[in-house]
């Protein structure tokens, strides 16, 4: 693996399900890899469990991980090529993403979208300046348009759910729920990419009109409108709010109430549910179903460690 930002970087995903979930039973298994080496942790917005977790992960492979908040402590960068710098950017990444490639090993990024640009968001042009100009292999701590250390993680966590002998494929269901504020589509995109990419699902969507996602990722999964219908059977639900792809970043208006609680969940197959966090209780999901014994989000955020290490072991293997 020479960087990991998106499903197409996993190589087999069931291998590295698997290195994972040996990790989770035996965390200093390959404590002596990452010795003398170091990744650094960019950040230009906020996190807890993919920067905490991460370092774990480094540290368990016996890997030095320093963390540079950029946005709030670095000079700001500057992605416009041929730009005439004389405005609020001090530093063109063209210049900064070369030493960053000297002083680590292997870098992290973390780069929402602008919610406003939808083609240079899903161009992915922040990722790809510092893949191109860093000169080492790079992880996408959630970027732009993708969430995939979050989306290996929940692949994760529903393979350890699953019945030894399994021989039917699970239902799996990611469905839009409400919130505040506009968010990104990464977790959301990540995880279809992932789902459709794993095949060991039937994988369904149900969102309000208007809240469709973009067909790249979502392609091969049965898309419902109605959130109903849409439960009925479900093993796992995967909770998360996205503003519209469509009407870029905005949030539609929708009537019905998307809100998932107990009631909703009767007609599931006593589904486990699953958010990637952080998660505004009773807007995005009720307090019921978050202090209930369905949900494995807790589990589900201790297994990010895992998913890191399991990636981090790729990726120094090649370096
Ligand atoms: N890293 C996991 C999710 C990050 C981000 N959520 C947020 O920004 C929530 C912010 C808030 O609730 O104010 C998202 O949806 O992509
Ligand atoms: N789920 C997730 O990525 O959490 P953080 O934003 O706290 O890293």
């Amino acid at each position: 693996m020479k960087n990991f930002l998106s499903a197409n970087d996993a190589g087999n995903i069931d291998d590295l399900v698997h290195t994972a979930l040996h990790f989770k039973t035996n965390p200093f298994s390959n404590s002596s890899l990452g010795k003398g080496k170091r990744i650094g942790l960019l950040f230009l917005n906020p996190s807890m469990r993919t920067r905490l977790s991460t370092q774990i992960a480094a540290q368990n492979l016996g890997m030095e991980s320093i963390v540079f908040n950029a946005s709030q402590e670095g000079w700001a960068f500057e992605f416009e090529e041929g730009a005439v710098m004389n405005g609020t950017t001090a530093e063109h990444i063209k210049d900064a993403a070369p030493i960053l490639g000297k002083y680590f090993d292997i870098l992290g990024i973390r780069t929402f979208p602008t919610l406003k640009d939808r083609e240079s968001d899903y161009a992915e042009k922040v990722l790809h300046q510092f893949v191109k100009y860093c000169g080492i292999p790079v992880i996408s701590l959630e970027s732009a348009t993708l969430h995939p250390l979050q989306s290996l993680t929940d692949i994760i966590t529903i393979s350890s759910h699953l019945p030894v002998e399994n021989k039917t494929k699970p239902k799996v269901l990611l469905t839009w729920a409400p919130h505040v504020k506009a968010l990104p589509q990464c977790v959301a995109n990540s995880f279809a990419q992932w789902v459709n990419a794993w095949g060991h699902a039937n994988f369904v969507i149900t969102n309000p009109a208007g809240y469709d996602l973009d067909e790249k990722f979502t392609s091969g999964a049965e898309i419902i409108h109605n959130q109903d219908e849409a439960l009925k059977d479900a093993d796992f639900v995967y909770v998360k709010n996205w503003s519209s792809y469509q009407d870029y970043g905005k949030i539609i208006n929708v009537d019905d109430n998307w809100l998932l609680d107990n009631k909703k969940l009767e007609t599931t197959n006593d589904a486990k549910v699953m958010h990637c966090l952080p998660v505004r209780r009773n807007v995005e999901l009720s307090d019921e179903i978050l202090d209930g014994g369905n949900s494995i989000i807790t589990e589900e955020a201790g297994n990010r460690v895992w998913a890191a290490q399991a990636v981090i072991q790729e990726i120094l293997r090649n370096v």
